[in-house]
C-alpha cells in the first residue's frame, strides 16, 4: 500500500542504555541485509548482529554498532509491512551514525505518527484503539494507564461494533421489506425492529450520561482553590504539590495568574489551580487576577473554598455565598482557631494549617475521594473523547427520529445515518458494503 519505507527512533532523543530505531515499509529487510552483511533472520525473533555502514567494498565498511536487531514480515507486524527494529546502544553518536546509514540507504525519515497511521491503513487498529494508544503513551496515572489500556486493547471498539451491528441488522430487515413488500416477510416486522431501536437507545443515552468520567480522567479532575486574598491559598496549593509552586508572601494579593499542579490521588489525575484572593481592587492587574480566578472556578469540576483561621469567626460574607454543594471548605490556619466544629451556615469547616501540616491528610482525603467518585470507572468502557461524544449524540438522534418515522422508507434513510455515526468512531466504515452483505445473506432462499 504504501510503496516508501520510513525510520525513526522509537525511543527518545538523548542518552540511553538501548535506543530503538524502527523501519516500516517493503525495503526493511533488504535495508537489514545490507547493514548487517548478512541474510535476514528468522521473523520475529530477536538476534544480536553487528550493524556497519554500507560501503563499495567489505574491507572499507565501518562497524556502527554492536545491536540486536528484529525482523517482522508483513502482515504479522505492528503497521502490517514489513518491520524492522534495531536496539542499539543509546549514545547520541550511535544514533547519529545509525540514522546517517539509514538515510544513505535511501529511507525516509517517518513523519509523526506515521507508523500508527500505516498500522491503521492496514486495518491493524481502528480509531478507538489508536487514541486508546495515544492515551497509553501520554497516561500519567495508573487510572489513566488503565482506561487508555481498556481502549486500545478494543473494549470500546467492540461496544460500539455491537451496536452497529445491531443496527445494521435492523436495517437490513427494512431494507427487506422495502425491496421486498410482497414477500411474506413476518407482519410484526418493523415492531420488531422498533424494540431493537428502543433497547439500543436507551443503552446508548446510558452510556452517554456518565458525567464524563472517562473524558474527565483523560484530561485530569479539575480543582479551583478559592477565597480571600493571604488567606493561605498558595500556601495549600504547595503544600499538596509538595513543592514552592506559587509565591507565599503576608501582602494580600500576591497571586495574579492561575497556577496549576498535577497531583497523582491514588492514580486519579487531579489538576489543582491556585488563583488570586478575591477582592474588589483599584489595581487592573489584580482585577484581571480575580476575573480570571472567578472563571477557573466556574470551570473546575471541584471548589475548594479557604476561608481564614487567623480571624476567625470574621470571613468575608460574598465568599461565603460561594459555598455549594460541591465544594470543599476548608478553614486554614486552624492553629489559631479555638472553635472545634467551625461552620458557616451549618456547613462544617475542615480545619487545617499549612504552616504546620494539620488536616492535611484529611484535606488530601477529601480530594482522593471526590476524585474517585467523579472519575472511577465502570463495567462498561468508558467514552474518553469529545469526538465519541459528538458522534454518538448524532447516532442517538438519527436513531429516534428513525424510531418514529412514520414511514419505512425514512425509518430506513435515519438508521443508515445511525449507522454511519457511529462507523466514523471508529473508523471502520464501509457501510454500504457491509449492507450489502447482510442484506445478501438476509434475502438468501427468497
Ligand atoms: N520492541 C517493541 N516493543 C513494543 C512494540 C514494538 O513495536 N516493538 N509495541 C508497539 O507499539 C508494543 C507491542 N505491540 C505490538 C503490537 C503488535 C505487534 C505485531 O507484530 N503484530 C502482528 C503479529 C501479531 C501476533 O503475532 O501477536 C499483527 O498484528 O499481525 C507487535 C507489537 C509495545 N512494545
Ligand atoms: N500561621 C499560618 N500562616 C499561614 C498559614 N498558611 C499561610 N500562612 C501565611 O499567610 C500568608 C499568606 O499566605 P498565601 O499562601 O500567600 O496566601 P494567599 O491566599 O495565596 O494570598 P493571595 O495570593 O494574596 O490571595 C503568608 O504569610 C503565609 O505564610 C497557616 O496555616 N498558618
Ligand atoms: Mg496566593
Amino acid at each position: 500500500m504504501s510503496a516508501d519505507t520510513i525510520f525513526a527512533l522509537a525511543t527518545p532523543a538523548g542518552r540511553s542504555g538501548v535506543a530503538v530505531f524502527r523501519l516500516s515499509g517493503p525495503r526493511s529487510g533488504e535495508v537489514l541485509e545490507t547493514l548487517t552483511g548478512r541474510p535476514l533472520p528468522r521473523p520475529r525473533e530477536a538476534i544480536r548482529r553487528r550493524l556497519f555502514s554500507s560501503a563499495a567494498t567489505d574491507e572499507h565498511r565501518i562497524l556502527l554498532d554492536d545491536a540486536l536487531v528484529i525482523y517482522f514480515r508483513a502482515p504479522a507486524s505492528f503497521t502490517g509491512e514489513d518491520v524492522v527494529e534495531l536496539h542499539v546502544h543509546g549514545g547520541p553518536a550511535i544514533i547519529a551514525a545509525i540514522g546517517k546509514a539509514l538515510s544513505a540507504a535511501g529511507l525516509r525519515l517517518a513523519e509523526a505518527g506515521e507508523f500508527t497511521r500505516r498500522a491503521f491503513d492496514h486495518g491493524k487498529l481502528d480509531l478507538l484503539e489508536i487514541e486508546g494508544l495515544a492515551d497509553l503513551i501520554a497516561a500519567e496515572t495508573e487510572a489513566q494507564r488503565r482506561q487508555a489500556l481498556r481502549q486500545a486493547e478494543g473494549e470500546l471498539s467492540a461496544l460500539y461494533e455491537s451496536w452497529r451491528g445491531a443496527l445494521i441488522s435492523a436495517l437490513a430487515r427494512m431494507e427487506a421489506a422495502i425491496d421486498f413488500p410482497d414477500e411474506d416477510l413476518p407482519v410484526d416486522l418493523i415492531a420488531l425492529v422498533d424494540e431493537t431501536l428502543r433497547v439500543l437507545a436507551r443503552e446508548i443515552e446510558t452510556h452517554l450520561a456518565d458525567d464524563h468520567r472517562g473524558e474527565m480522567l483523560r484530561e485530569g479532575y479539575s480543582v479551583a482553590i478559592i477565597g480571600a486574598p493571604n488567606v493561605g491559598k498558595s500556601s495549600l496549593l504547595n503544600r499538596l504539590a509538595g513543592r514552592e509552586a506559587a509565591i507565599v508572601s503576608a501582602r494580600a494579593g500576591t497571586t495574579r495568574d492561575v497556577i496549576e499542579v498535577k497531583l497523582d490521588l491514588a492514580g486519579y489525575p487531579v489538576l489543582v489551580a491556585d488563583t488570586a484572593g478575591l477582592r474588589e481592587s483599584p489595581d487592573e492587574i489584580e482585577q484581571e487576577g480575580v476575573a480570571r480566578a472567578l472563571k477557573r472556578a466556574e470551570f473546575a469540576d471541584l471548589k475548594l473554598i479557604v476561608f481564614d483561621g487567623a480571624v476567625w469567626p470574621d470571613f468575608d460574607p460574598a465568599i461565603a455565598e460561594r459555598i455549594d454543594e460541591a465544594a470543599i471548605v476548608v478553614l486554614n490556619k486552624a492553629e489559631f482557631v479555638a472553635d472545634p466544629d467551625p461552620a458557616i451556615a451549618g456547613r462544617p469547616l475542615l480545619k487545617v494549617s499549612a504552616k504546620t501540616g494539620l488536616g492535611l491528610d484529611a484535606l488530601v482525603a477529601a480530594l482522593t475521594g471526590r476524585a474517585a467518585a467523579a472519575l472511577n470507572p465502570g463495567a462498561q468502557p468508558a467514552l474518553t473523547r469529545l469526538r465519541h461524544r459528538a458522534a454518538l449524540e448524532r447516532c442517538l438522534g438519527a436513531l429516534n427520529r428513525g424510531r418514529t418515522a412514520p414511514v419505512v422508507e425514512l425509518k430506513a434513510e435515519d438508521l443508515r445515518l445511525a449507522v454511519q455515526a457511529l462507523g466514523r468512531i471508529t473508523g471502520r466504515v464501509e457501510v454500504d458494503d457491509v449492507l450489502d452483505l447482510i442484506f445478501r445473506e438476509f434475502c438468501i432462499g427468497k
